[in-house]
């Protein structure tokens, strides 16, 4: 298993492994547009400000260790990502892999306005901006579907239900309450999903479909 990632450096390193130098560039820019937006808009807690790349970039970015990349890509549908907010993970993982159709689902006008900005400014062709409450968007399969701080886990299954498939894979950062809010469903979803470490934080973990 990857060692836990403690540090700006580390979690630094962590991405910067994963990508082509053009990715990595991206990354920075998309930094430097966050912490300018985030003077205007609440998007990142201001904590958070200093370790970006370990709360944000890293943490998105993890999600990766538990698809298969080989299979996801050109061709493949699309990753849903609910309620992407300020970018995590949706717009990192659509930096990481530029392949994969991405579509990200924000209903605040605000925080679409800075993630289309976001997506012209740094080229992701590959992404697209949903920017309504994903009860009215017009249902598709979904490969993946992400979602990070987005709604409790009942609420987020019964909304993305239209989107998912049996082969939907679904990545689901749950920070400290992931093993309790599993324990809290039915068991024919508790046998659909389990917890995985987050590389993060050693006490959250990320709810996977099996
Ligand atoms: C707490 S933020 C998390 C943002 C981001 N995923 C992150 O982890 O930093 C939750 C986001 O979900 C959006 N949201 C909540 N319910 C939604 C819905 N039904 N449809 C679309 N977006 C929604 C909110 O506007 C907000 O930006």
């Amino acid at each position: 298993m990857t060692a836990l990632i403690e540090t700006e450096e580390q979690a630094r390193d962590y991405v910067r492994r994963m990508v082509d130098q053009a990715a990595y560039d991206r990354l920075v820019r998309f930094s430097e547009l966050l912490l300018a937006e985030n003077q205007r808009q609440n998007l990142i807690s201001k904590p958070s400000e200093a370790q970006i790349w370990q709360r944000h970039f890293a943490d998105s970015a993890q999600l990766l260790e538990h698809v298969s990349r080989e299979t996801l890509g050109k061709g493949s549908d699309p990753w849903l990502d609910l309620g992407t907010g300020a970018g995590p993970p949706g717009l990192i993982i659509a930096v990481l892999m530029p392949d994969m159709p991405m579509k990200l689902v924000e209903s605040r006008a605000r925080r679409v306005e800075f993630l289309q900005a976001c997506v012209d400014d740094l080229g992701l062709e590959n992404c697209e901006v949903l920017g309504d409450r994903l009860e009215r968007i017009a249902p598709f399969p979904a490969s993946v579907i992400s979602a990070r701080a987005f709604a409790p886990l009942d609420k987020l299954l019964h909304l993305s239900a239209p989107f998912s498939t049996k082969a939907t894979r679904y990545l689901l950062p749950k920070g400290r309450s992931a093993a309790h809010e599993l324990n809290q469903q039915k068991s024919s979803i508790r046998k659909m999903f389990h917890v995985e470490q987050s590389l993060t934080d050693r006490d959250a973990g990320i709810i996977v479909s099996a």
